[in-house]
């Protein structure tokens, strides 16, 4: 579904390449996690495959077709695009209209008003926007802010979302509410690609993680092997997910486990044992 083929790119002639002929598949329902340091080319990344930046050399294809050859319109159909800074995409009068933009400019909404007010409600609901809706977005904090323009981007129901850095700015309720909704989409079958610099998000939600480092991909995989991964977390100045560095401290073999609940019951058998061992 989305195919970078020897994906290059430099933003002009006299800056640093930035992404060294990336080669990279991502099938239609995956999650996956885009990782790295700061500067890595994350942003560059995503912004290349809705098209805003073209490649320097290599391909970038979403549904078959070249972004070089299809117009960032036509490619935002496809794709919906949360900006890390939302003050880049946030510019109508209020919460309600903001969320009503894209409805209203693709048409997409045949159903008339009353269904577009209806789907506004919904997602603003989900969200936590409903008390802001006639609030004007500008007065909003950043968190706020970030909500209001997922809800506009939720609204396309696009069958990609290109995700970077959701959950900045957000408290640790909020963070939870964005990424449910986020995964419910995704187990609905859209696509979700994020950039994220919280490990815990990552372990949580993403089913791969991809580590971007020095313009290349360092790692690719499931999430649960890539952040047991120490020595590349660390070359790619990443630190894992709390529960990850416990059991990569303890060393044990923890036989696939990878979430609290199973780590426990793993250990929880082996104290079992032990006990059993000592009272024979
Ligand atoms: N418009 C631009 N012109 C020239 N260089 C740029 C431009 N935008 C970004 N860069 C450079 O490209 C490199 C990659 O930036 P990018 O924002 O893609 O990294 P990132 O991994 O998303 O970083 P962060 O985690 O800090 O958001 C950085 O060195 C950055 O300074």
């Amino acid at each position: 579904m989305i195919g970078l083929e020897n994906l290059t790119y430099q933003y002009n002639v006299k800056s640093p390449m930035i992404l060294k002929g990336i080669d990279l598949q991502i099938a239609r329902g995956e999650f996956v996690a885009l990782v790295g340091q700061n500067g890595a080319g994350k942003t560059t990344l995503l912004r290349l495959l809705n098209g805003l930046q073209k490649p320097t050399d290599g391909r970038v294809l979403v549904n078959g077709k070249d972004t070089r050859e299809t117009k960032t319109s036509e490619m935002a159909q496809t794709i919906g695009y949360l900006f890390q800074n939302p003050n880049h995409q946030i510019f109508c009068k209020t919460v309600y209209d903001e969320i009503a933009f894209g409805l209203k400019e693709r048409k997409k909404e045949k159903s008339g008003i009353r269904q577009m007010d209806k789907k506004i409600q919904e997602i603003a609901e989900l969200l936590g926007l409903q008390e802001i809706l006639q609030t004007s977005p500008f007065h909003l904090s950043k968190g706020e802010k970030q909500r209001v323009a997922l809800a506009s981007i939720l609204a396309l129901e696009t069958d990609i979302l290109v995700l970077d850095e959701p959950t900045t700015g957000q408290d640790y309720k909020e963070c939870m509410e964005i990424m449910a909704v986020v995964k419910k989409l995704n187990e609905e079958g859209t696509t979700v690609i994020m950039v994220s610099h919280d490990m815990e998000v990552v372990l949580d939600f993403a089913k791969r993680v991809v580590i971007l480092h020095n313009g290349k991909v360092l790692e690719d995989g499931r999430t649960s092997s890539v952040l047991f991964k120490k020595e590349s977390l660390e070359v790619a100045g990443l630190k894992p997910p709390q529960l990850f560095e416990v059991m990569l401290r303890l060393g044990d073999d923890f036989s696939g486990a990878t979430t609290a609940e199973e780590i426990c019951q793993v250990i929880k058998r082996r104290r079992g044992n032990e006990t059993d061992t000592a009272v024979y």
